[in-house]
């Protein structure tokens, strides 16, 4: 090698994960499955706007399939699990960051499709429904959320055919829901759970907190104390859990509580007063005119 010529492996830039961005299904079937090499595969679901409860989510998606399996990112704001009145015009769309947001998590393909991609006949005459789960708690303010939250995420597993499919526990209900779908109807994919993600003061990550003043962000600090102090007294029932929990939200300003709940995760019903063992702690509030919601596990005795 001649003088002050640097190693070729020096030269080399570093490699960076790139992501291929596809918007038809022909492209996101060409781009994720590029071979008919056997290989674990992890789906992510989300409407876009990712932050870093989502980078949680892609990098889970990471680890379950390993550095040899692939995983996709969906983003795609579903019409269908929008209300009259709701955000689906307004709702955050910010798709070259969530591109890079999602390759520097690991994410192999973002598969991005319009409307008409997804729903080519206009409104599907068919759909999902989610039955008595859906029509509690988040389906009593959302009626119909659920039925369209199911119809889109079966459309996207049929699409991305994963092995893994992940979803965050914030979306408590969302999760649950799913993983009853799965196993009503037999979809061939195992549903991963992963943790919520929360800011250092509490406040659980979500899309939804781009649309909060500064006030409102200090007001929304609410939601997740109520949850921690009725996690903080689990061990003396459901009547002091729903009690310190509802203490916290109790005239605290800007915040109109939905509902507070805690519940019995298996079926997703109110848990009697007699109810011991693993329960979640939810909570919906509107802070200012953004409606948020979170939740904690706990066990209860
Ligand atoms: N803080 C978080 N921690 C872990 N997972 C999360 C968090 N926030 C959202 N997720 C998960 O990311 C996935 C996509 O959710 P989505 O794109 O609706 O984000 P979001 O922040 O929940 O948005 P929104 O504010 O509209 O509720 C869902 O499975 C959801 O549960
Ligand atoms: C699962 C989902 C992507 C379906 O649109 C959505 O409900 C969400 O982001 O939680
Ligand atoms: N994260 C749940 C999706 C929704 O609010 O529509």
């Amino acid at each position: 090698m001649a003088r002050g010529k640097q190693p070729a492996k020096a030269q080399r830039a570093p490699k960076v994960h790139r992501a291929v961005v596809t918007h038809t299904v022909d492209d996101f079937e060409a781009a994720f499955w590029p071979d008919e090499q056997p290989v674990d595969n992890a789906v992510v679901m989300t409407m876009g706007a990712l932050h870093e409860g989502h980078a949680a989510l892609i990098r889970a998606a990471r680890r379950q399939v390993g550095r040899d399996g692939r995983v996709a990112v969906t983003v795609f704001v579903n019409p269908l699990q929008f209300g009259a009145g709701e955000d689906l015009e307004r709702y955050p769309r910010s798709l070259d960051e969530d591109v890079k947001l999602a390759e520097e998590n690991g994410a192999d393909v973002v598969f991005a499709p319009s409307v008409d991609e997804v729903y080519p006949n206009g409104q599907p005459q068919v759909r999902l429904a989610a039955g008595p789960m859906g029509e509690r708690f988040e389906g009593t303010t959302r009626p119909g959320h659920f039925d369209g939250v199911l119809t889109v995420v079966a459309k996207l597993l049929h699409i991305t055919d994963p092995d893994f499919a992940l979803f965050g526990e914030k979306d408590a209900q969302q999760l649950a829901i799913i993983r009853r779908m799965v196993a009503d109807l037999d979809f061939d994919v195992e549903v991963v759970g992963v943790p919520t993600v929360r800011e250092e003061d509490g406040l659980a990550l979500s899309s939804r907190n781009r649309y909060l003043s500064a006030e409102d962000r200090a007001h929304a600090l609410a939601l997740s104390e109520a949850l921690f102090a009725g996690r903080d007294v689990a061990a003396q029932g459901p009547k002091a859990v729903r009690e310190a929990a509802a203490a916290v939200l109790d005239g605290a300003e800007g915040v109109t509580l939905d509902y507070l709940a805690l519940i019995d995760p298996h079926d997703f019903t109110e848990a009697p007063d007699d109810f011991q063992g693993e329960a979640v702690l939810a909570v919906a509030a509107k802070v200012g005119t953004t409606r948020l919601i979170d939740n904690v596990r706990i066990i209860v005795r």
